[in-house]
């Protein structure tokens, strides 16, 4: 019952502001969001532009998420990768110490922190209320640390979950059951019966859970009239898209709440709902950008993990893109590759091989992002093979 009150809210509360994106200020002077007759919304300029004009420059990342398997080789604040060399810098309880006194006498495990040197854990020690978000991600260790330990008699047969059709009804009886039933039946326990209602913690659900944990933290104090808060509740969800497409991530999803619902600390334990937590992994999933290991070819370079960025996720994709996005550590720039006329629809190219023919093109953007692309270069490609 809860649940469906608190999916009322946020569905009026979202549609408030997609009217109200209208009317808000653009995300860059240089360019304006309008709708297009198929692609949804886009980013078009406002006047002409030169080549190397960079559109838009953009710091304000909401949730990232660093794969388990590189966890100790990216520094956690500037993100940078040595070729597999692990981090040396981590925290120590004693730096927390004058932060506050909630680590004190405790034994501190690092939160699954690693930086490439003390001037970037410093920064991000500096960050506002920082306490928060490392105890969220200290509690998430420990519950992996403990998951470990217990060891998981589940045998998950991975293909079978994939096989199982899901359409949007699945999708809301699932969650309306974890809202009716686990919920209730967990939230009066006490906390050491609470641990042993945890699921088995993979390394996919701790990267998952502790992405969502930060987000939780970010949302939590960004300014809700901002840019970037208005442009995150907005986005598109892929929630439907890509759960028929991959069907296990239904469960998947669901023991990423279960888990954040047990081990988040009280502060960032009030700003979980299951809305929220739907909407930040529906935003995910075709909005996110991936996080590549920089200096090397397309071909060769480290997947590394993901980040999102809401202001940045007008830009459609086009087979012959007109904006390159360029890293720079935690920034991502966007910068035009030519000249462009005023009204012309700016886009980037999402993970594609543009060198491929149209019906590989076709294909991957169908199975990675699940769209049918209506580029320009596309279409005109596909009438010429019609
Ligand atoms: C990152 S979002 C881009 C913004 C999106 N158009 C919106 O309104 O939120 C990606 C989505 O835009 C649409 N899209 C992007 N590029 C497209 C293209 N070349 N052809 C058709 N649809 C496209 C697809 O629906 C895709 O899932």
């Amino acid at each position: 019952m809860l649940y469906h009150n608190e999916e009322l809210i946020e569905t009026v509360r979202r549609s408030q502001i997609v009217e109200e994106m209208d009317l808000m200020g653009p995300i860059s002077d240089l360019f304006q969001i309008q709708h297009t007759p198929f692609g949804g919304r886009a980013c078009f300029s406002n006047t002409s532009l030169p080549r190397g004009t960079v559109v838009l420059d953009a710091e304000d990342s909401l949730g990232e998420s660093i794969s388990y398997e590189f966890r100790k080789e990216v520094c956690h604040y500037c993100l940078l990768y040595d070729n597999g060399k692990v981090m040396k810098c981590r925290i120590n309880a004693s730096e927390l110490e004058p932060l506050g006194e909630q680590f004190k006498g405790k034994r501190f495990q690092g939160a699954g922190l690693w930086f490439c040197s003390p001037q970037c854990r410093d920064e991000f020690l500096r960050q506002d209320h920082i306490l928060e978000l490392i105890s969220g991600y200290e509690s998430l260790l420990n519950g992996l640390l403990f998951c470990q330990k217990r060891g998981s008699d589940e045998d998950i047969d991975e293909e079978k979950l994939n096989s199982i059709p899901i359409d949007q009804q699945t999708i809301e009886f699932q969650w309306q059951q974890l809202a009716d039933e686990w919920i209730p039946r967990v939230q009066g326990m006490k906390p050491s019966k609470k641990l042993a209602q945890l699921p088995h913690m993979t390394d996919d659900i701790y990267c998952c859970a502790r992405s969502i944990c930060r987000t939780l933290f970010q949302l939590k104090y960004l300014d809700p009239e901002s840019v970037t808060n208005r442009s995150f509740q907005v986005l598109q969800s892929n929630e439907l898209s890509k759960t028929s497409r991959f069907p296990i991530l239904l469960s998947f999803q669901i023991a990423v709440y279960q888990t954040l619902y047990i081990l988040l600390p009280p502060t960032l334990h009030s700003q979980l709902s299951i809305p929220k937590f739907r909407h930040i992994l529906g935003a995910e999933y075709g909005n996110a950008f991936g996080i590549w290991q920089m200096g090397e070819s397309v071909g060769d370079r480290e997947y590394l993990g993901y980040w999102l960025f809401p202001r940045a996720s007008f830009f459609n994709h086009s087979c012959d893109p007109n904006v390159d996005k360029v890293r720079k550590g935690r920034k991502m720039c966007f910068i035009l590759n030519r000249d462009v006329t005023s009204g012309t629809q700016l886009c980037i190219a999402y993970n594609c091989d543009l060198t491929l023919p149209v019906s590989g093109r076709q294909q991957t953007m169908k199975d990675n992002w699940f769209f049918e692309c209506m580029c320009d270069r596309c279409s005109s490609e596909l009438q010429t093979v019609h």
